[in-house]
């Protein structure tokens, strides 16, 4: 049940019964709508989207007898920060000279009323509104998913202090499963009703996982090597993509195990530590990245349109207050490095929420600090460009100032504009392959200049651009190739249909003409000569036609079911012989493909795994 759909409570919340959440029945729009426009329900603006989510007591603040400090309104969908008397600060300080100087500070603390998307009250298990993982699926997780079978790019960010549960959210645990094994799940399970329900669309999903930890990217899906120092990975910027991490392991993943192990391998490769404040704090920037692509071949017009999103998962580490985790050494280190980047995570939400709407009075944009930080800038899409963002602030139910923060964060969070756009092309066979072949030309004069480059050894910078420019065409070529052949896979798998279709067909009609009705009229001819006569014409079957033009045409006669039968069996014969030409010439196109395949695979801009 998705809690924007129902009541949340806190202590003093009025608990209202609503109907339950009914979940969504939106599976793959058709990729016919050539134009890319989408029904207008789809169309929430273009805001990123911000719910907040409040975590039950851990065992540290049930010990404390810690006082549940959050309230969220099911109605309004208001999340009231309650300040703190006396006693929840010193339950809350951790030590006596650390409550001393908060007494001193004579701080005033005031209630907090923030209105979000949606509010998940996760509080207590036991509360009829409690926001179960499946609610927080139902609730975004599933709408974010049809925007990404629309073609849109998404992206949902975890946020908040160190223990508030971004981790469970995103990842969950093996009996509650978080966001993103959910997300991989669903994807599968709609991919396998989509292609029951129309085999000419074809998918094609790959996945991708990395991690910052101390202002580096190190790939997830590569297991480290015990000894061996880490291998941190290069960021670059291409024009049309925007930032994108370099040789990034990106798999291709057939079925929900395949990803599921994937997913599993990136997590279990996390740097994660144990801190004063969780006992499995997560030291770095977590992102899952599914890229799904969806390929629809016209057979009529032979065009085929094709929609690519980017599936953007993201679980921050999270900020903490050296004071609270009480961290020494690398893990004061890691918590500086997690600072720095979520302090410029704000600077740059701060700076696009401030950003002139168009259309208004012409106001010089703001500079957004994307480049201030790995984070941001890796993310700048998903935060101001062509996105759907969403945003899951997780706060504490007892901590005032952290989660003071974190609401403060997520309100400005909820001004950001991004400009999200269907990612469709269509094309035609025949353009696919001029374009495959005006790529193939490029490459090899790319391939000449790189080697002459580096023969010549004289600019060596530049050598090296020619050379990722050229890998990048080789990738891209890499992709069109897949998409001939899915297009090809999608073209046999129909005339293999048809084959059987008229294989039916043809046995059908070869029993019909070796085992004939008696047709109707000879039979009311029969029962019209009375009794005995309509026997004799029964069992004269259809020879029994007599010599009127009328029944000749209703009936056969030896000769003509002869001629017919060949007639239809040549026919038959004509057909398959050109399905098995058919066959054969896309049986080539395949193997042709998988050669290149081959070919390809030392040059390694992509490594798979
Ligand atoms: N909704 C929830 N229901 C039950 N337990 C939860 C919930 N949210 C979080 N927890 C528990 O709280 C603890 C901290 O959660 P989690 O590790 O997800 O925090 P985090 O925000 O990812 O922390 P960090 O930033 O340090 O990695 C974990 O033991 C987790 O199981």
């Amino acid at each position: 049940m998705a809690l924007d759909a129902r009541s949340t409570g806190g202590p003093s919340s009025n608990l209202l019964s609503v109907p339950p959440a009914v979940r969504s029945s939106a599976s793959t729009p058709s990729l016919r709508s050539r134009d890319g426009t989408l029904p207008a329900k789809m169309d929430r603006g273009g805001n990123v989207r911000v719910v907040v989510r409040v975590r039950a007591f851990l065992q540290r603040e049930l010990q404390r007898k810690a006082r549940c400090l959050i309230d969220m309104d099911p109605i309004t969908q208001v999340t009231t920060l309650l300040a703190p008397d006396d006693q929840d600060l010193a339950d809350g300080s951790s030590s006596s000279s650390n409550m001393k100087q908060l007494l001193r500070s004579r701080k005033v603390y005031e209630d907090k009323k923030f209105t979000f998307d949606s509010s998940f009250w996760s509080h207590d298990v036991g509360d009829k509104h409690y926001a179960h993982q499946e609610d927080v699926y139902n609730s975004l997780g599933e709408e974010f998913l049809d925007h990404n079978f629309e073609g849109y790019h998404t992206c949902i960010f975890a946020y908040g202090q160190t223990g508030s549960g971004k981790s469970y959210t995103m990842m969950g645990t093996p009996d509650q499963p978080g966001l993103i094994p959910r997300t991989c799940e669903d994807l599968f399970e709609r991919i396998a009703a989509a292609q029951q329900e129309d085999s000419n669309v074809a998918y094609n999903v790959r996945v991708s996982y990395f991690e910052v930890y101390n202002e580096h990217v190190r790939d997830l899906l590569v297991p480290a090597v015990p000894g061996a120092a880490p291998h941190y990975l290069k960021i670059r910027e291409s024009p049309t993509e925007g930032p994108y991490v370099k040789d990034l392991t990106d798999v291709p993943v057939r079925s929900i195990d395949e990803i599921m192990r994937y997913m599993k391998r990136g997590d279990a490769s996390r740097t994660t530590a144990s801190t004063k404040m969780n006992d499995t704090s997560s030291r770095s920037h977590a992102v899952f990245t599914i890229m799904l692509r969806q390929m629809h071949h016209d057979m009529e017009t032979d065009e085929t349109t094709e929609r690519s999103s980017r599936i953007r998962l993201v679980d921050l580490a999270g900020s903490e207050r050296a004071k609270s985790t009480e961290a020494t050494g690398a893990r004061l280190r890691e918590g500086s490095n997690i600072n720095k980047s979520l302090t410029t995570l704000g600077r740059v939400i701060a700076a696009l929420a401030d950003q002139p709407k168009s259309g208004g009075k012409q106001r010089k944009e703001a500079v957004v600090p994307y480049r201030d930080s790995i984070l941001t800038w890796l993310l700048k899409d998903s935060l101001g460009g062509n996105s759907k963002t969403a945003m899951i602030a997780c706060i504490a139910p007892a901590d005032y100032d952290e989660t003071l923060s974190t609401l403060r964060y997520a309100d400005q969070a909820k001004r950001i504009r991004t400009r999200a756009v269907v990612n469709q092309d269509q094309m035609s066979t025949a353009e696919r392959d001029a374009q495959i072949a005006a790529m193939a030309e490029e490459i090899r004069a790319l391939q000449l200049s790189v080697s002459d480059s580096r023969q010549r050894e004289k600019n060596a910078k530049e050598a090296e651009e020619r050379l990722e420019a050229y890998q990048e065409r080789v990738a891209q070529m890499q992709r069109m190739m897949e998409e001939r052949s899915m297009v090809a896979e999608s073209k046999m798998k129909k005339l293999q249909t048809e084959n059987e279709a008229l294989k039916l067909h043809l046995k059908l009609a070869i029993d019909s003409l070796k085992n004939p009705i008696p047709t109707v009229a000879s039979t009311i001819e029969g029962a019209r000569g009375g009794p005995g006569e309509g026997d004799k014409a029964a069992a004269a079957g259809y020879e029994s036609g007599g010599d009127d033009e009328g029944d000749d045409e209703q009936g056969y006669d030896s000769d003509s079911t002869a001629l017919g039968e060949d007639d239809l069996q040549e026919e038959m014969q004509r057909y398959l012989q050109d399905m098995g030409n058919l066959r054969k010439l896309i049986g080539g196109d395949l193997s042709r493909f998988r050669d290149a395949d081959s070919v390809r695979m030392p040059l390694g801009t992509r490594e798979n795994v």
